[in-house]
């Protein structure tokens, strides 16, 4: 008779040796105006475990959104393929929650409606109770519980981006796309955003997959087991896989003294920034 935590355990062990994304040899051009084709990624290969979390960083403009978007299913790769839990991705669905660095919420509909719609059309077998329960609840985490009314036309950024992560985070999806989530978001509320993502991870006993572009050195190691590095464009390709061996549950405040901290910090630093210093002009 084994104990409901061992039983835990043994759940998390199984699920760490199956894959629930795996890009293979995906590459994806997109058709130019002047009838010719950009090829923004090629050749990328990059699987990812049930319940990693998993940065993907590099500069502007290399291809991170275009190989998110391929997981979610936005865009098709022109070559190889991208499977989730097993089934060949061909368009968006219910598995993956997206958060989009543009927000995309409906601008005829409240901040509410906007929740509410994307629990009603996935959650289809809870009350209408548990979907407002639902609703408000994460509403509440992202604190726009007392803006709920107001349309997307009437919130700052920061408040259309918090709309957005409740949205996403409401329907629980078993893989959560996050595209520069928390870029809009000052650096208190970011922090509290950081907290409130890895409690929901650890809610669901971190059985999620998160996925997640960002351009922040320090909040890709704050949440990931995985950062990929890329390359620049065009063709960009993943340079380096770097593994963050800090220990869970992680304290802000306190993983910066780790030494793991530090080295992990260097080693992306080195990888993304080519001058470290600048030398002094002197003016003569
Ligand atoms: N639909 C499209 N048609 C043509 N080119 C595209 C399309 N989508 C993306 N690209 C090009 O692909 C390259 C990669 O874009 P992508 O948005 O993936 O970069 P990124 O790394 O996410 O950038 P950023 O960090 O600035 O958001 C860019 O050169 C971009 O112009």
């Amino acid at each position: 008779m084994i104990t409901e935590l061992e039983n835990e355990i043994l759940i998390e062990k199984r699920s760490e040796t199956s894959n629930c994304i795996s890009v293979k040899n995906v590459t994806i051009s997109f058709k130019t105006n002047g009838k010719g084709t950009f090829t923004a990624v090629k050749d990328i290969d990059l699987d990812i475990k049930k319940g990693e979390i998993v940065s993907i960083i590099g500069h502007s403009g290399c291809g991170k959104s275009t190989l998110m978007n391929s997981i979610s299913g936005m865009v098709r790769p022109t070559f190889g393929e991208v499977t989730v839990n097993g089934s060949r991705v061909t368009g968006p669905g219910p598995d993956r929650g997206i958060v989009f660095q543009n927000y995309s919420l409906l601008p005829w509909m409240t901040v509410y409606r906007n929740v509410y719609e994307a629990v009603d059309s996935v959650l289809k077998n809870k009350s209408a109770l548990e979907k407002k329960e639902i609703v408000e609840y994460n509403l509440k985490m992202v604190n726009l519980l007392q803006h709920k009314d107001k349309l997307p036309g009437q919130l700052s950024g920061g408040m259309k981006q918090r709309t957005a992560i409740a949205r996403a985070f409401a329907i629980n999806p078993s893989v959560l796309l996050l595209d520069e989530p928390f870029g809009a978001l000052d650096a208190l509320t970011k922090g509290s955003m950081h907290v409130e993502l890895l409690k929901i991870w650890n809610l669901n006993k971190r059985q999620q997959t998160i996925v997640m572009v960002t351009h922040d050195i320090e909040e890709a190691i704050f949440l990931s087991d995985r950062v990929v590095v890329m390359n620049d464009g065009p063709e960009a390709t993943i340079r380096e896989i770097v593994d963050i061996n800090i220990p869970r549950p992680r304290n802000k405040k306190d993983i910066v003294h780790l030494p793991e901290y530090m080295e992990v910090h260097d080693k992306l630093l080195s990888l993304l920034v080519k001058n470290l210093s600048i030398e002094d002009v002197i003016f003569e």
